[in-house]
């Protein structure tokens, strides 16, 4: 049996007497990619500010790693490994990428450690600079970085605190075809130490992760979850979403 990182179970949003989630059961494992994906207004941004503790539900609970994680508040959540990251570049614009890179080791190990480790701290940015193809940017200002540059850079940040779960929000937004493609292979070497949920609209983007499953949110339910290959001839899926260009491309095979 696989372990379940993250539990959703039963999980359900109100407000105002307006059902936005309801009874959603997903379950994570260690070291999966998983998307989320859906129509405008499915219930997908409340679902992730709903694991990351900005707001609680109304029913149901989220067990992490086999604790009830449910009602912590989100900074707990980051520190249980918790991270998630928006669609827009969250960076210091005015710092290079090596002091954004050592600002999150500092708030990860804190000043002290890092100041007696800087020499250690040094070789790890540049092995992990080149993981996320910044290696030549260590100087550079993140103001002149390219956006994909600037979205790397993020992940990078990220990456240094060891996640066990990053969520990410549309991350292929705004990336050429090749800046995807790169960021495809990142987040699939991300996952060999951490799991990874995705928001996306592009379905392109999906369709570079070939292994990985999709779940399906259409008006707060789970209507579909598997393979690209099986979700992309689901015909509710079709009738919902793909395969009426809400989503930002069109079903291949239908
Ligand atoms: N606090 C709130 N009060 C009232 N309605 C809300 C609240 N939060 C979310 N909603 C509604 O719940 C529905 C789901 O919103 P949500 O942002 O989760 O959808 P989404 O799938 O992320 O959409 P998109 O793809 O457009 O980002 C929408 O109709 C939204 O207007």
């Amino acid at each position: 049996m696989p372990h379940h990182l993250l539990k959703v179970e039963n999980l359900s949003f109100a407000v105002n007497g307006l059902t936005i989630l309801n009874n959603i059961n997903l379950f994570l494992n260690a070291n999966e990619i998983r998307f989320l994906i859906g129509p405008n207004g499915a219930g997908k941004t409340t679902l992730m500010d709903i694991i990351c503790g900005k707001i609680s539900p109304s029913k149901g609970r989220i067990v992490f790693n086999e604790k009830d994680i449910t009602y912590h508040p989100n900074y707990i959540r980051a520190k249980v490994g918790i991270v998630r990251k928006f669609q827009t570049p969250s960076v210091f614009n005015t710092l290079t990428v090596r002091d954004n890179l050592i600002l999150s080791f500092i708030s990860e190990v804190g000043l002290k450690t890092v100041e007696k480790n800087i020499k250690e701290i040094n070789e790890r940015i540049e092995e992990i600079s080149r993981i996320f193809n910044l290696e030549k940017k260590l100087s550079e200002k993140a103001q002149n970085l390219s956006h994909g540059e600037r979205q790397m850079l993020e992940l990078c940040m990220i990456m240094v605190k060891k996640p066990s779960l990053v969520l990410l929000d549309e991350p292929g937004a705004g990336l050429s075809k090749t800046e995807k493609k790169n960021l495809s292979k990142i987040i699939e070497q991300i996952r060999q130490n951490t799991t990874v949920l995705i928001v996306e609209h592009d379905m392109d983007f999906v369709r570079m992760f070939e292994t990985a499953r999709v779940t399906v949110l259409h008006e707060g339910q789970i209507i579909a979850e598997g393979k690209m290959d099986e979700i992309q001839n689901n015909k509710q899926v079709i009738e919902v979403y793909l395969g009426k260009g809400r989503s930002r491309d069109y079903v291949v095979n239908q």
